[in-house]
């Protein structure tokens, strides 16, 4: 069978999306997690830290499904949920709309653009828990907030919270980011253990300056990425609850891939975040794909983004830029 699909990423958090939306090709649960395993493997013409499925919705304008590289499905990710913004609204010729996704019915708006020429979408973030049976974290308490885990380490403090995929937020300075421990952690609470059973993404965040941070993340399910929106959005949230950042507020998030902005808001229903940044095409290719054997698959056309790719990379120099006059 032939797929057609585009490449694209948020934050150089990148994705292979594969529209399911006019029926013309569809595929089982487990055809895509084996899809993903195949088609996300680096060591390939492709690579992709996930695959996005766009499909149709009853509710809403379209339906988002996402599988991490290693083939788990994820509740929601927020630089993929940028990407299929992009992908629904122009194919609907709208300016905004809303995706349903694991877990809720998602706002996405189309936005000025973040950088020169670079397409731009918010994307809401929510809906958001601290409940640690959400996540879930195994520890006899409800919660846990600035706290910490005794088996993770000595002197880093946590907090967990769902957005609604699983988080955990430490605030640490330069030397705990350029050293092994968030590794060591992250590789600890996705592996076999008594804590996380459904694993976790674990983020390390620096405050630069007022209004700005930087966030490194070590994604369930895939391993160090170049940014996690989720997870941007969790750490805006978290900077906030100690005072290090204002809800209502533009906060600039820093990340190996490029910047994004957060907005965090607080209602009478509890928190949610507006996640705003770049949906950036790389190529559209289709690949002709052996389901009978073993998903081998080969490339037949490839049609890049030029001009899209061109720009990003100013953006990426930028926020490397700034990054580097702080840590
Ligand atoms: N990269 C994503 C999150 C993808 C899912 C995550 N790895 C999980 O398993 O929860 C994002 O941008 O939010």
């Amino acid at each position: 069978m032939n797929i057609e699909l585009i490449k694209c990423h948020g934050s150089g958090n990148d994705f292979l999306l594969i529209d399911e939306m006019d029926g013309r090709i569809t595929f089982t649960d487990e055809e895509r997690g084996k899809l993903a395993i195949t088609l996300c493997n680096r060591k390939t013409e492709l690579g992709a830290d996930g695959i996005l499925f766009v499909l149709d919705s009853e509710r809403s304008d379209a339906r988002m499904r996402v599988f991490n590289a290693d083939g788990s499905e994820a509740s929601m990710c927020g630089n993929g949920l940028r990407c299929v913004a992009r992908y629904v609204c122009e194919k609907l010729n709208k300016e905004e709309a809303v995706i349903e996704t694991m877990k809720a019915h998602l706002q996405v708006k189309k936005q000025d653009d973040l950088f020169e020429d670079i397409p731009t979408y918010m994307v809401e973030i929510s809906p958001v828990s601290f409940q640690l049976k959400d996540l879930p974290l195994q520890l006899e308490k409800e919660t846990l907030i600035n706290e910490p885990i005794e088996d993770l380490s000595e002197h880093l403090s946590f907090t967990a919270l769902a957005v609604p995929n699983p988080h955990i937020v430490t605030i640490v300075e330069a030397q705990d980011i350029h050293s092994e421990i968030q590794k060591k952690v992250s590789e600890y609470v996705n592996g076999p253990n008594p804590l996380f059973p459904d694993g976790v993404n674990v983020s390390f965040v620096k405050p630069l300056v007022k209004g700005a941070i930087y966030v490194r993340t070590f994604e369930r399910g895939v391993g160090f990425t170049n940014a996690c929106g989720t997870a941007m959005s969790a750490s805006s949230l978290v900077t906030c609850l100690n005072g290090l950042n204002e809800k209502d507020q533009f906060i600039e998030v820093y990340n190996n891939g490029g910047k994004v902005r957060c907005v965090v808001h607080e209602t009478e229903s509890g928190y949610w975040i507006e996640l705003i940044g770049n949906a950036t095409y790389v190529y559209r290719a289709t690949v002709q794909l052996n389901k009978m054997n073993d998903n081998q698959f080969k490339v037949i056309t490839k049609d890049n983004f030029d001009a899209e790719i061109a720009q990003y990379a100013k953006l990426g120099e930028a926020a490397q830029q700034f990054i580097r006059q702080y840590m």
